[in-house]
């Protein structure tokens, strides 16, 4: 058995770095990382641009301006102002290059073709310079960035159409178990309702995993082999549930040391999920979750997310961790190191009720997850704690 920081440090190391990429249209990158550095093309702001809805002027020496001329959003025009002189301008048009101050208009007084300052006037106020946010031929993104999107707007905004990003991994599920039942056909004594496929399946496309396969099998050894086996020769990332305790029905294990695959690791000193197989087979890395839903979807987010990040070539490879204080005093029963279901609440973090590994109920409402070390066993109200923060949705 390993601790929780070998076990992820194995993991990291193990991710396969994603060599290939591919072409994508800008409006369908969201959740891609880039292959490349994205080089602005153009300056942005593209020209001087009017913060406000007012007077550009030409500063001069009182405080009274002749206006001579109007330039809107999307006008070419460039007049020419002597000192003391002023044209209405407007929010995103371009300043005259002989003016050198935009007022806004509630800081002026109107009287025909004039107006008066209320207050003194700096130099290029309200004025965005060209190129403020970036200038042609810089980096706008780099290599490993990934596309959210604000990321996506920004790219837009300098005229960018297309990008180079690594092409995601392909996914396999495989859910195992004689007890499963699809959802949709009545139970018989024995048997639940097959959760932990869909489940799975969801959290990947919510994170832009949309390519993923999802097989059922029995707890059946022969079985169990040709499924993994193939999964492998389709995949780059398998991902199994259940079947790899010490029970004699749990074939999991058996069946992936027949096939070939190398353990990395195999039990980590953790609650939920202690059975936690890590494994390879070539290139292609297997996962194989406990069967228990809450500790499958924790062994999710804290083992699986960060390898299909760093195999997609992603700098931020884990989710966000903080230190958070706690709301109430916890203890921890036996030794193992707990990531427990949490919720961020203002500026502390409650520990929900719930904590099973066979109950999911409490995944639901939870925003974080809150990392007890192994050797913790008190924590006392308002110490702080390791929050992990769940991707918002
Ligand atoms: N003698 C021991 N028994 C167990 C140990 C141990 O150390 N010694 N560890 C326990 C812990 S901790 C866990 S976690 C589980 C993990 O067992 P498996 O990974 O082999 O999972 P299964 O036994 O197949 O299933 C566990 C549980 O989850 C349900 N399940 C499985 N798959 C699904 C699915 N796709 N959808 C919904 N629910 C599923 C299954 O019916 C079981 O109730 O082992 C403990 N035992
Ligand atoms: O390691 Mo298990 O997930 O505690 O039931």
């Amino acid at each position: 058995m390993i601790d929780v920081k070998s076990a992820l440090n194995l993991v990291l190391r193990h991710a396969s770095l994603g060599s290939k990429t591919q072409e994508v249209a800008l409006k369908a990158a969201l959740d891609f990382v880039l292959a490349k550095d994205v080089i602005s093309e153009i300056d942005m702001p593209p020209f001087r641009q009017s913060a406000m809805d007012g007077y550009a002027l030409h500063m001069g020496e009182s405080n009274s301006y002749k206006v001579i001329g109007e330039v809107k959003a999307g006008d070419a025009a460039n007049p020419v102002l002597k000192a003391g002189e002023a044209v209405r301008i407007f929010t995103g048009a371009p300043v005259p290059d002989t003016a050198n101050t935009v007022v806004m208009q509630e800081k002026v007084r109107v009287n025909g073709d004039k107006i008066v300052l209320v207050d003194p006037l700096n130099v290029n106020q309200n004025i965005r310079p060209n190129g403020e946010q970036i200038r042609s031929g810089a980096i706008a993104l780099t290599k490993g960035t990934a596309i959210n999107s604000a990321r996506i707007g920004f790219l837009a905004s300098l005229g960018i159409t297309t990008i180079t990003v690594y092409k995601k991994p392909t996914l396999s599920i495989i859910v195992t178990g004689n007890e499963l039942i699809t959802p949709g056909i009545k139970l018989s004594f024995g048997e639940i309702y097959e959760s932990n496929g869909v489940m799975l399946s969801a959290v990947l496309s919510e994170l832009g995993y949309k390519d993923t396969r999802l097989i059922k099998v029995e707890d059946d050894y022969n079985q169990t082999k040709e499924v993994l086996q193939k999964a492998i020769n389709n995949s780059d990332v398998v991902l199994v549930t259940g079947g790899i305790s010490v029970g004699d029905y749990d074939f999991v294990g058996k069946a992936l040391n027949a096939i070939g695959v190398e353990e990395i690791f195999y039990k980590v000193n953790q609650k939920p999920g202690k059975p936690l197989f890590f494994g390879k087979k070539g290139e292609v890395s297997l996962f194989a979750l406990p069967g228990n839903p809450a500790a499958a979807l924790s062994c999710f987010y804290i083992y699986v997310y960060p390898l299909l990040k760093k195999s997609e070539g992603a700098y931020k490879t884990q989710l966000t961790r903080i230190a958070m204080p706690l709301s109430v005093d916890y203890s921890v029963r036996g030794n193992r190191a707990q990531f427990l279901k949490a919720q961020v609440e203002g500026s502390h973090v409650h520990i929900l009720g719930g904590q099973s590994s066979a109950m999911l109920s409490a995944f639901g409402d939870a925003n974080a997850l809150v990392y007890i070390p192994e050797e913790v066993t008190e924590i006392k109200k308002g110490e702080g704690v390791e929050t992990i923060l769940l991707p918002a949705k």
